[in-house]
């Protein structure tokens, strides 16, 4: 069981704004972390990590005290049992794909991991290739493999599939499924991708503006999980109204103007780049 209480003052391109978050995680959970961009998410996995300090609250990991402002206690990274992946694979590039595996173990006895994390993550082929001989999917392969040999109690990974192609990112998320059950990980998944939260997550958390704004089943949470995005598109906002459930924004998509009605914690401001997500069917 993971149970936090985690604030941190965050300057973000709308003014100062405090993220403050309570989360309790169940043993065995693979929790999906989802939101706007700027919304906290990467700030709270850090948190989590020791990689940043928070300004007050708790942390509580099973039986261990990670952080508690009230007692001045705060374990850094190296004490914490967390293995963490980002999109850029950060491998160490002068070892093999088996040597990057091995310096992440806890100690020597884990050789027999090693070789059940090369052929989980189908990496056994490529043990003893370098990271730069490798592809961006087969590199990512290789940190989640370096993240599991660490057996941490707490797997965090921070949109570790953004960066990959449709086809290597389907065959991740599945190696990613499979790891989180044969190592009964609890893991905190950021993600942008409906479909992926969908595929992998137990439960569905959204952050806005440092808070946690939703947080259930990715079905029951997820706007439209019925019909996955499809399609995103870019715009740059040229108006924006408030309106009764929050606001009204004109947005400029190429050369065309959309009228779209938003809420969110912190106003859209123009100027302001929005990315739009939505599901494109046709029409029955
Ligand atoms: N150490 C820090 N101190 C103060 N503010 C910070 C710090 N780190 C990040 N911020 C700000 O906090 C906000 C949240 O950043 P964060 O990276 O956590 O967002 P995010 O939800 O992960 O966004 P994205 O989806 O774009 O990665 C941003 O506006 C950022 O500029």
């Amino acid at each position: 069981m993971i149970d936090l209480h985690l604030t941190k003052p965050l300057q973000t391109a709308h003014g100062p704004t405090l993220l403050d978050v309570r989360l309790s995680v169940t043993a065995g959970e693979l929790v999906a972390v989802y939101g706007a961009s700027g919304a906290g998410k990467t700030t709270l996995l850090r948190l989590l990590a020791g990689l940043s300090r928070p300004a007050s609250g708790h942390l509580r990991v099973g039986n261990e005290v990670w952080y508690d402002q009230q007692s001045g206690i705060w374990l850094p990274p190296q004490r914490r049992s967390i293995g963490f992946v980002f999109q850029d694979y950060a491998l160490f590039p002068n070892m093999t794909v088996r040597q990057n595996l091995e310096f992440a173990l806890p100690d020597a006895s884990g050789k027999a991991l090693v070789d059940e994390l090369l052929e989980l993550m189908d990496l056994g082929e490529l043990a003893r290739q370098r990271p730069q001989q490798l592809s961006g999917g087969q590199q990512q392969r290789v940190a989640l493999a370096r993240a599991l040999a660490r057996q941490p109690r707490l797997l965090l990974l921070d949109e570790p599939l953004a960066a990959l192609d449709v086809p290597t990112r389907l065959r991740l998320q599945q190696a990613l499924a499979a790891a989180h059950q044969r190592f009964q990980l609890t893991t905190l998944l950021v993600s942008h991708d409906y479909a992926e939260i969908t595929r992998l997550a137990t439960r569905a958390v959204e952050l806005d503006g440092g808070r946690v704004v939703r947080d259930g089943l990715p079905s029951a949470v997820l706007p439209g999980t019925d019909t996955a995005p499809n399609f995103q598109l870019t715009g740059t906002v040229v108006a924006a109204e408030p309106s009764a459930t929050g606001q009204t924004l004109q947005v400029r998509v190429g050369e065309e103007v959309v009228t779209v009605a938003v809420s969110a914690a912190t106003p859209y401001q123009v100027g302001d780049t929005l990315v739009l997500t939505g599901s494109v069917q046709r029409e029955r």
